[in-house]
């Protein structure tokens, strides 16, 4: 059994603005108090791991410890089928020091080249830890296709080069409202619900 979380405040353990849109919006209806990482001055650690849940992990431990709250981290990406799953955990760093996710795109573009496969997944790893150690983590996933040129300005990341199966428009096209209904991170956050927050 995961344990419940009773209590009023949450640390969203993240430094990315989008995400931390997302994950706000996507707690809204709980009507938790959210602080994050930025608004106490708690450090970006360091991404050593080797899976998502693992970084995860560490970011919501590191953050729990350092706000002496609960808090929910998400390490997240996109694995393109063509590129053996990168940028993958690596998402963030492709944009390099200055976050440039035009740059980022237009490497993932590049790599695909005239490959046939232009398949995609976006996966979010969320973890939830508190004070004294104790984690529950989670893992959503959503299929695509990578399109060239990037289209739409919602969003954040990779969103206006990624097109979510069945659908014709980017996620850069797509309503945030309808993002959060179906994305990688609303299908982590669903399980993060039915699990802690029920
Ligand atoms: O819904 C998404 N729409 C577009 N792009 C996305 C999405 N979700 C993750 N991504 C890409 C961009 C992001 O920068 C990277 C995550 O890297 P990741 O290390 O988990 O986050 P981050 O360094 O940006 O912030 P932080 O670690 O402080 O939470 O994957
Ligand atoms: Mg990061």
């Amino acid at each position: 059994m995961a344990r419940r979380f009773t209590e009023k405040k949450l640390v969203i353990a993240s430094h990315n603005k989008g995400k931390i849109k997302e994950i706000g919006d996507l707690l809204a209806p709980f009507g938790i108090e959210v602080f994050s990482a930025g608004d106490l001055d708690l450090p970006e650690p360091e991404e050593t791991e080797k899976t998502f849940i693992g970084n995860a992990q560490l970011k919501s431990t590191a953050a729990a410890k350092g706000a002496n709250l609960p808090a929910l981290a998400d390490d997240s990406g996109l694995a393109v089928s063509a590129l053996d799953g990168a940028p993958g955990i690596y998402s963030a760093r492709w944009a390099g020091p200055d976050k440039d996710f035009d740059m980022a795109m237009e490497k993932v573009q590049n790599g695909i080249g005239s490959h046939p496969d232009r398949r995609a997944s976006f996966i979010c790893a969320l973890s939830l830890a508190w004070p004294d150690g104790h984690v529950e983590n989670f893992e959503g996933r959503l299929e695509g296709d990578i399109v060239w040129p990037k289209r739409g300005r919602h969003g954040f990341g990779y969103d206006p080069i990624f097109q979510p199966k069945g659908y014709d428009q980017t996620f850069g096209e797509i309503e945030p409202a309808i993002k959060h209904e179906m994305s990688h991170r609303a299908d982590a956050f669903a399980q993060l619900v039915a699990a802690c927050f029920k």
